[in-house]
């Protein structure tokens, strides 16, 4: 666990950076500082491991003053994760991965078997270990720095705008990766972010900093975008908020439908209803349409752990209106029924009906859902 107890960080020339912060951030937990910029969320990042310390006030880290333990013994029990990733540009991937365990003293075979073990951890090909930096792409760099942050195993993980570089496309990957590394992991985590709704993607617990570096709220996703605290948090979240509200919400408690399906090559009988196609595989192929038996393209589908924001677009690309739920390989599970998806959007507004995550609970949540 992790602890700001009245931490204030005000630099030599005046600048209150951070102002009688407050705030538990539980173990195992993924907690989120969020807000505008220079409303000082790196600074209280950067005060867990003494890259900066406080002028007033005590950061704990599992119940010990931090300001008592030495910065390198420190920095050993956390991993930090840079926007740009902070690649050491004449080193190989694998050096790069390994150089946590190398300067801990470990021999260089086993820092090398740990670093190849943490590129697989986040999805790197092991091919790449060869390679320098810059023959990466920006998102397979980002990955780089989270496996060399998690090679030497810390239990605390420091992301300051880690993937704010990258495209969205890319971003979103590695948004995924995260929520699976983290169900995997269970690191403390603690993630800087401008982004509203990477905050709510990935956090069980979601800090919102304001001007002058003072706490806003902090509270569950939901609980931030369907109650904000004050004027501030609501002029953050912005008027997108209902949609935001989708992304935190999954799917588990809609019912899954069965509709008549055919295989490939299978000649469509006369149906009053719509029919969905699979391949050999039970992927779903197309929609073929009552009466003119035509056959439309499926449109998106509602893999594993997807959320009401996925199911809705399902629902609205989908020729039938019927959002086809797939498992982890791409099987057609059934479908979820457009009048059931939204019922779930008008409980979104009733605050006392959401599911409300507590703190290290979301990634558990997201585990269990279909
Ligand atoms: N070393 C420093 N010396 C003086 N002022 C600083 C220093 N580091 C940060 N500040 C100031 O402290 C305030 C908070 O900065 P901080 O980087 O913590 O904000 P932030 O919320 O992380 O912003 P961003 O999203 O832009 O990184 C800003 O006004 C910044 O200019």
């Amino acid at each position: 666990m992790i602890t700001f107890d009245g931490v204030t960080k005000r630099f030599p020339e005046g600048t209150v950076a951070v102002d009688s912060l407050d705030l538990e951030v539980e173990e195992g937990s993924f907690t989120v500082f969020v807000g505008p910029s220079g409303c000082g969320k790196t600074t209280s990042m950067r005060m867990i491991n003494r890259m900066i310390d406080p002028t007033a006030g005590r950061v704990l880290v599992d119940g010990a003053d931090v300001s008592g333990v030495k910065p390198t013994q420190l920095r050993r029990g956390i991993g930090y994760v840079i926007q740009n990733a902070g690649l050491l540009p004449h080193r190989t991937v694998i050096d790069n991965v390994a150089t946590v365990l190398l300067l801990r003293g470990e021999r260089r075979r086993t820092a090398r078997r740990a670093a190849l073990e943490a590129m697989e951890r986040v999805g790197l090909d092991v091919r790449m270990a060869t390679r320098y930096p810059a023959q990466l792409s920006g998102g397979q760099q980002q990955r780089v720095g989270v496996a060399r942050a998690l090679a030497a195993d810390p239990p605390i993980l420091l992301m300051d705008e880690p993937f704010s570089a990258v495209d969205p496309v890319v971003r979103a990957d590695l948004q995924n990766e995260m929520i699976r590394l983290q169900a995997e992991l269970h690191k403390t985590i603690v993630f800087v972010t401008h982004d509203i709704d990477e905050a709510v993607r990935l956090g069980d617990q979601v800090a919102v900093f304001g001007t002058g570096g003072v706490l806003q709220q902090v509270g569950s996703p939901a609980q931030v975008l369907t109650a904000p605290a004050n004027d501030f948090v609501t002029e953050f979240i912005g008027k997108d908020r209902g949609y935001r509200a989708l992304s935190f919400r999954g799917v588990e408690d809609l019912p899954v439908h069965q509709v008549p399906t055919l295989a490939r090559g299978q000649a469509a009988p006369e149906r009053g209803e719509w029919i969905l196609r699979l391949d050999e595989q039970g992927r779903p192929l197309a929609w073929i349409e009552p009466g003119s038996r035509r056959e439309h393209r499926p449109g998106s589908v509602v893999p594993p752990h997807s959320t009401l924001r996925q199911a809705l677009d399902a629902v609205l690309s989908s020729p039938s209106s019927a959002g086809v739920v797939v498992d982890g390989e791409g099987a057609a599970r059934g479908v979820l029924a457009p009048e059931d998806v939204v019922g779930a959007l008008r409980i979104l507004g009733d605050v006392e009906a959401l599911p409300l995550r507590g703190a290290g609970s979301a990634v558990a949540d997201r585990a269990e859902q279909p």
